[in-house]
């Protein structure tokens, strides 16, 4: 579905220039559920704006839903749907207006684009706000109606930018349950960019670590965690048992960073739940009792730190939100090069 070989753009503003993405390879599959995790100004946007056709490249190529991104840009657009961060609803339009003049761009007949519209609000959970200017909305309800804009052209990809930026908890819940449906029921392939570790974490099958412009590392949530420093393991002994269970323990396959104190042995193994049988029957051979065990998986912000000495949590401003349904974290710079129209048209539509 996405094949890029890479791709890189450059922002030149007034003889400074920014090296935004650095020459990326990305290859998603069909039915593959994606996302592209990495601190505010890691080039998340650049990137999906280039593979969306906003953007051009500065180098590299892309083939996106089976046409080249350079040769057929108008093909690309009419394959995918692209949910921006900021949405493109007018405040002052209704909803059912909105879906229908979307689908109005997209060639759809009125009555096919009415009839489409409904089936859309109806998955996602708009019917009865059809009448609603979209300002009165609120703001998992307008995401929702930002991502039936983009679905009215019954893409079989579909690019979101932050989708749930800005959401409370609860709505950004229900939200990632829309995403889920969309691939189970309908074989959408979904490409998102976030900074939320647990959506990254729990949402996406695989996911593209950026920063600095590239891709620091890529797998699935489990993998890239078990890669990076395996899972931490507290035992709890009798303490006068404490020296003999952590011989045990230093026997077993590819354990390490083993500490004790009296009554505890602490270490670190590539997968805990698998060498934990093996270690209850090597304290039972050794006639010993294990009192209490605690496996601890590491997070995906400790593969980010262990990747670039950081932690995304600190680097991006964490997973605050503002009380106005705004992102806490800022904007990316406002510089430009020199194509103002590179910025405006994140707001508009692809159509
Ligand atoms: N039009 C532009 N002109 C100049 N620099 C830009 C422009 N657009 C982006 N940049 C710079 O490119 C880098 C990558 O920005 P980008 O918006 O892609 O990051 P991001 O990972 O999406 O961040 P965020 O999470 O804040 O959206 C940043 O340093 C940003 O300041």
């Amino acid at each position: 579905m996405i094949k890029a070989r890479g791709l890189q753009r450059r922002f030149t503003s007034r003889g400074r220039t920014v090296e935004a993405v650095k020459g990326v390879d990305i290859d998603v599959t069909e039915g593959e559920l994606v996302g592209f995790l990495g601190p505010n100004g890691a080039g998340k946007t650049t990137t999906l704006r280039m593979l969306t056709t906003l953007l051009t490249p500065t180098a590299g190529e892309a083939r996106v839903a089976g046409c080249d991104l350079r040769a057929d840009p108008v093909g690309v657009r009419r394959r995918i749907g692209y949910v921006a961060q900021g949405g493109g609803t007018g405040p002052e339009c209704k909803v059912a207006e909105e879906i229908e003049l979307q689908g109005r761009l997209y060639g759809l007949g009125k009555a096919d684009a009415i009839a489409r519209g409904k089936e859309l609000t109806e998955q996602l959970d708009l019917s009865g706000l059809d009448q609603r200017l979209t300002k009165t909305l609120s703001g998992g309800q307008r995401r929702r109606l930002d991502i039936a804009l983009g679905l009215i052209h019954s893409p079989k990809l579909v690019f979101f930018d932050e989708p749930t930026t800005g959401l409370d908890p609860q709505s950004r819940a229900n939200l990632w349950e829309h995403i889920r449906t969309l691939r189970s029921e309908q074989g959408v392939t979904l490409f998102l960019t976030t900074h939320y570790l647990e959506e990254a974490d729990t949402l996406c099958d695989r996911i593209l670590v950026i920063d600095g412009g590239e891709i620091v590392a890529e797998g699935t949530p489990d993998a890239l965690k078990a890669r990076v420093s395996g899972d931490g393991v507290v035992l709890g002994v009798d303490e006068d048992v404490t020296t003999r269970a952590a011989e045990i323990v230093g026997r077993a396959d590819g354990a390490h960073d083993l500490v004790t104190t009296p009554g505890e042995v602490r270490f670190r193994v590539p997968r805990g739940d698998t060498a934990l049988p093996a270690l209850l029957r090597a304290f039972d051979a050794e006639g010993l009792t294990m009192q209490s065990m605690q496996v601890q998986r590491p997070t995906l912000d400790d593969v980010f730190l262990t990747l670039t000495g950081r932690s995304l949590r600190d680097s991006d401003g964490g997973d605050t939100d503002t009380a106005d349904g705004t992102a806490a974290n800022g904007t990316a710079a406002d510089d430009n090069d020199g194509n103002d129209s590179d910025r405006n048209e994140e707001t508009t539509r692809v159509a």
